[in-house]
């Protein structure tokens, strides 16, 4: 298994172990152990899967407080998935990071408690599978706007379909505080 850093830090590319032979394939998609071992010491507690259509566009999401850490992956199809740093105080505030991840590549993003994530789809369906290390809380759950200028997140898509609280997704800048996650060191 290979974890790569990205340049918002805490935020993993991970190319897990995939052993392939005429059957097929066979991969770990979770080892708390394996992980641990590579710096990702994480319990999660709830599992999620998403179908999408292509040009459906889900996100920015985050909760806050109670906020969420996401290890993402896709089963079928494939994605550009973007984390952004919404940590108030953090060198990084307000950066993304956007990767494709697809059944094919069978990479993982680990998006950490206090960032924003979203994904559009790249193939005609996407099945969007992720694990959560807490509970989702529809209170403190907050959409930041996908095409918020001040991120300028380099989207593949111009015209995403999205769900009406996205549509009605929030600018960073008109986020309240007391709304967004603090950066610690
Ligand atoms: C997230 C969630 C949703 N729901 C229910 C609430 C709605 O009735 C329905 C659809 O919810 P929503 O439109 O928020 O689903 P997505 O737009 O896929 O939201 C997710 O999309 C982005 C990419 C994320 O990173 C978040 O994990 C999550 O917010 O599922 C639940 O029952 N439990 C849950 O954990």
């Amino acid at each position: 298994m290979k974890i790569a850093q990205t340049k918002l830090p805490g935020v993993l590319l991970i190319e897990p172990d995939v052993f392939g032979d005429r059957r097929g394939f066979f991969m770990e998609t979770w080892n708390r152990r394996r992980y641990a071992e590579a710096g990702l010491d994480l319990d999660f507690v709830q599992d999620n899967l998403s179908l999408s259509r292509r040009g459906i566009l889900r996100g920015l999401h985050y909760q806050w407080p109670q906020p969420q850490g996401k290890l993402v992956q896709v089963l079928k199809g494939a994605v550009f998935d973007v984390a952004v740093d919404i940590r108030q105080g953090s060198p990084t505030f307000g950066h993304w990071v956007g990767y494709e991840l697809s059944a094919d590549n069978h990479r993982q993003l680990y998006v950490p408690e206090g960032f924003a994530h979203g994904f559009c789809v790249l193939s005609d369906e996407a099945l969007f599978a992720y694990k959560c290390t807490d509970f989702y809380n529809p209170q403190t759950e907050h959409s930041l706007l996908w095409n918020d200028p001040d991120i300028g997140i380099d989207w593949p898509v111009t015209e995403p379909l999205l769900s009406d609280k996205d549509r009605h997704g929030l600018r960073l800048r008109d986020i309240a505080a007391t709304d967004l996650p603090r950066y610690h060191p």
